[in-house]
């Protein structure tokens, strides 16, 4: 398999890179300039493309490898990867779901008990010397809160039997109702904010649920209403959040991604109810290389002719 070209879009893990050299015939798009001076030279070599969150497989750069044969995502998400354009084309697409389900939902719940118990800035009291001279703030207590959860998919289904460890009733939007969940379902994101006291993001990013939380979600959770996003910065209207957020129309926010990453909004920063966090769901060193062996696994059963492990397309 020396000979085969892939492309690997951005850094992502150093083992996955190391592994797919020692593989493959590796290319870096990070080494060139721009991708169209990559593809200029290097095009036909390209026979797959291993994409993460941040640069994946998008229309032009599939237009311009024409014997790309296979995406591999070293991520659950989808939303790089332009699918419409690889079924067009008979491109095969994998992803890594299941290894990274249990760090992604352990971090919404710990990115909600961060922002009503304030650890971030309770460590920073402790650090700061200041708990010598005065008394932090008061938490607000999570366990018993409404929990709602938007997507139940294998990390929403995740968080929920989290959050109902903690004595938390769930509720739930999602495309279709899950009746042997027992977690009640609302068919309205609006009902469903309305009936949350922490509201978490948990769904893929499509056309449907790009904004899914825009100013009426944000205005029914309500000035007590805590939003944690682990799915997509884009899911959410940031502007708006921002906005509820310095003006106290919401309680608190723990945000995982961000609409522009590795931009965020700095208003944000001065916010002691908000807990920022650079799109870490799943980076745990298991879980990592868990997703770096699904990669590496999918390409060679693909260039065996053998089944995909984890096939999207
Ligand atoms: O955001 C992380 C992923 O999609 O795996």
């Amino acid at each position: 398999m020396e000979s085969i070209g892939v492309l690997m879009t951005s850094p992502m893990l150093s083992y996955l890179e190391q592994e797919l050299e020692r593989r493959f015939k590796l290319f870096k798009l990070w080494n060139y300039p721009s991708f169209s001076a990559f593809a200029q030279s290097n095009s036909p070599s390209i026979l797959a493309v291993v994409g993460g969150t941040t640069i994946g497989a998008d229309a032009q750069m599939i237009d311009s490898l024409p014997n790309l044969e296979i995406v591999s995502t070293f991520s659950v998400g989808l939303d790089k990867i332009d699918l419409t354009k690889c079924k067009q084309r008979g491109i095969r697409v994998t992803n890594t779901p299941d290894v990274l389900t249990d760090d992604v939902a352990d971090l919404a719940i710990g990115l909600a008990l961060a922002v009503l118990r304030r650890i971030c800035e309770a460590d920073r009291f402790v650090k700061n010397g200041f708990w010598k001279k005065a008394s932090p703030e008061l938490g607000v207590k999570f366990s018993g809160k409404a929990v709602g959860i938007i997507g139940l998919g294998r990390i929403g289904s995740a968080i929920a039997k989290r959050a109902i460890a903690f004595g938390c009733p769930v509720s739930y939007n999602s495309r279709t109702e899950k009746p042997e969940t027992g977690y009640k379902y609302y068919s309205n994101i609006l009902d469903l904010a309305a009936n949350s006291e922490i509201l978490i993001v948990a769904c893929a990013l499509t056309k449907e649920t790009y904004h899914i939380v825009n100013r009426k979600v944000i205005d029914a959770l309500g000035p007590k209403g805590i939003l944690i996003n682990i799915g997509r910065g884009k899911h959410v209207d940031e502007p708006e959040l921002v906005c509820a957020l310095t003006e106290g129309r919401l309680a608190g926010a723990g945000l995982d991604v961000f609409e522009d990453e590795p931009e965020v909004p700095e208003q944000l920063f001065g916010l002691e109810n908000v807990v920022l966090l650079p799109h870490v769901g799943s980076d745990t060193i298991e879980t990592s290389k868990e997703m770096a062996e699904l990669v590496i696994q999918n390409l060679e059963a693909h260039f065996l002719n053998k089944p995909l492990l984890s096939p999207v397309i």
